[in-house]
C-alpha cells in the first residue's frame, strides 16, 4: 500500500484534555481494588497544517489523569514539527523517540505514566493515517502488506521469540482465505462477552436484573468481578450461574486482590461454579505466580487470564512463555499503541495462546474491535475461544461508537480508530471546567478539586 503524500501533513498542533465521567455515582465500573473508578481518559488530538484531525485517548480511573496529560504534553515535542507521513514511513523509528527520549525514559522505560502518555498518542497517530486513507484502522492493517505491518514494529528486547522475518512469513503463510473472513466478518462481526453484569459495586438484585437483560441480548459469556470476600464472591457467582445456566459460560475477575496461595484456595471454593477463567489473581507483574496458579487450577478447568496492566511486550513475552496466561487480555491504551500491540499479537500466535483483549473503560471496546478483527482476518485467522470484552458504558458520547448487535461486534465501518468525542461531551466532561462537573462541584456532587489538577485551561 503506498504511503500517504506528505503534502498538507506536517503535524502543527497537539492538544490534550483531560475528560472523566462520574461512574463511581453508580458503582459502574467497580472491582476488588478500583472500588470508586470515575472512567476517564487523557484525549489527544492531533492537528495537521490542512487542519486533518487525528484523535487517540489513553484510558484512566479519575484521580491521576492530571499527571498522564502533563506527560502529553513533555512529549508533544517528539511530535509537533513531524510530518505525520515520515512519521509512518518509518512507524518503528519514530516510535523509539517517544517512547525511549534519552532524558524522559527514566520515567519508565516503557512502562507506567510515561507508556499511557506514549499510548495516547500513538493512538491518534493511528487514527490519523486510517482517516488519510479514508478506512477505518482494521482494514487499514489488513491492507497493508505484511513487510509495511511489521516495519511498524520496535522488536528489540524480543527477537528471541519472534524476529521480523519470521513476523513477515507467519502474516503471509495466513494470507490464504483473507477475502472470505473480511466478508464473514462484515457479515457476521466478532461474538463479545458482557462484564455489565458483574461490577462489584453492583447490588445483587441488579446483578440479577442485568444477567437476564444481557442473556435476553444473546450473549452467552458473563464475566462477574470477586475477590473480596469469598462468601459474598460465592453468592453473587452462583446467583449469576442459576440465572445464566449450565449451557452458559462464566468468568471471574479479581483485578489482582490475591497473593499467588490466597488466589489457589480461592478459587478452589469458586471451581464448583465452573469459571472458565480467573482474570488477574495477583500482581499484574508476577510472571511466575501466574504460572504457579496455572498449574494449580488447570485441574479445575480453570484458565488463568491476565495483560490489561501488563506493562510492555517484554512482560507479555515473560507471560506467554511462562504457561501462567491462557487468555492474553491485550489492552488498547495501555502499552505504547498498536505498534507494540501488533507486537503482542504475533508473540501469543507463535506462542499459541488465545487473545481476548480487555476493553473495560472509556473508548476500549471502540478502538480493540480493530484489532481483533485484524488478528481474525490476517493473523490467528480463527475466533475459536476467543472473544471481545463488551462494557457498556460511555459509547453514547463517540461519534463512531461501537455497535454489537445479538452479541456480536459488528465490524465498524467509518474512517479512524473509532475514538473522536462528540463536541458535546468534550463541553460537558472535561475536567475541571465542564458544563457537568461544574455543577457536580456546585451540588456538592464531588468535592472541588485541588491546585494540583488543574491542568485544563
Ligand atoms: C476499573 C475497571 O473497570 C476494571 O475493573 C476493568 C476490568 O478489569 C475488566 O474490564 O476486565
Ligand atoms: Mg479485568
Amino acid at each position: 500500500m503506498p504511503l500517504p503524500d506528505k503534502s498538507g501533513l506536517k503535524i502543527v498542533h497537539l492538544d490534550v484534555r483531560d475528560v472523566r465521567f462520574p461512574t463511581s455515582l453508580g458503582g459502574h465500573g467497580s472491582d476488588a481494588l478500583h472500588t470508586d473508578p470515575n472512567y476517564s481518559c487523557a484525549y489527544v488530538t492531533i492537528i495537521t497544517e490542512t487542519g486533518k484531525k487525528g484523535f487517540g485517548l489513553t484510558f484512566t480511573c479519575g484521580r491521576g489523569t492530571e499527571i498522564v496529560v502533563l506527560t502529553i504534553r513533555a512529549m508533544k515535542r517528539f511530535v509537533v514539527g513531524l510530518n505525520a507521513a515520515e512519521i509512518f514511513a518509518d512507524f518503528a523509528g519514530f516510535w523509539r523517540t517517544i517512547t525511549n527520549d534519552s532524558q524522559m525514559r527514566w520515567l519508565g522505560p516503557e512502562k507506567g505514566v510515561a507508556h499511557l502518555a506514549a499510548a495516547a498518542i500513538l493512538n491518534s497517530l493511528w487514527d490519523l493515517w486510517a482517516r488519510i486513507e479514508n478506512k477505518p484502522v482494521w482494514k487499514l492493517l489488513v491492507d497493508l502488506e505484511p513487510e509495511e505491518l511489521v516495519s511498524t514494529i520496535d522488536f528489540r528486547y524480543i527477537t528471541d521469540v519472534i524476529t521480523p522475518d519470521e513476523a513477515v512469513r507467519i502474516l503471509k503463510a495466513q494470507r490464504k482465505g483473507r477475502e472470505e473472513r473480511f466478508k464473514y466478518l462484515e457479515q457476521h462481526g466478532y461474538p463479545a462477552y458482557t462484564t455489565q453484569v458483574g461490577w462489584l459495586g453492583y447490588s445483587d438484585e441488579l446483578v440479577t436484573e442485568l444477567c437476564h437483560k444481557y442473556l435476553q441480548l444473546g450473549f452467552t459469556h458473563f464475566k462477574v468481578k470477586v475477590g473480596l470476600s469469598v462468601e459474598d464472591d460465592l453468592r453473587r457467582a452462583t446467583a449469576v450461574r442459576k440465572c445464566i445456566g449450565d449451557d452458559k459460560f462464566l468468568m471471574v475477575d479479581a483485578n489482582q486482590a490475591w497473593s499467588v496461595n490466597e488466589a489457589i484456595e480461592w478459587m478452589k471454593k469458586l471451581a464448583h461454579l465452573k469459571p472458565i477463567w480467573i482474570e488477574e489473581p495477583t500482581s499484574p507483574d508476577d510472571v511466575f505466580g501466574h504460572a504457579v496458579i496455572s498449574k494449580a487450577l488447570e485441574p479445575y478447568d480453570i484458565g488463568v487470564a491476565t495483560g490489561e496492566m501488563c506493562a510492555n511486550r517484554v512482560m507479555f513475552k515473560q507471560f506467554l512463555q511462562s504457561g501462567g496466561m491462557q487468555y492474553c487480555q491485550i489492552d488498547s491504551a495501555r502499552i505504547g499503541g498498536i505498534n507494540e500491540i501488533l507486537a503482542v499479537y504475533l508473540m501469543a500466535h507463535k506462542l499459541n495462546v488465545k487473545v481476548c483483549p480487555h476493553a473495560g473503560g472509556v473508548g476500549l471496546c471502540e478502538m480493540v474491535q480493530h484489532l481483533q478483527l485484524w488478528d481474525y482476518v490476517s493473523l490467528s485467522c480463527t475466533m475459536a475461544d476467543r472473544l471481545i470484552e463488551y462494557v457498556d458504558q460511555q459509547h453514547e458520547h463517540f461519534v463512531d461508537p461501537c455497535v454489537v448487535h445479538n452479541a456480536r461486534y459488528m465490524a465498524p465501518k467509518l474512517p479512524g480508530y473509532s475514538t473522536e468525542f462528540l463536541p458535546e461531551t468534550l463541553e460537558k466532561y472535561t475536567y475541571p471546567h465542564g458544563t457537568e462537573w461544574r455543577r457536580l462541584f456546585k451540588e456538592g456532587i464531588f468535592p472541588l478539586p485541588d491546585e494540583a489538577e488543574l491542568v485544563n485551561p
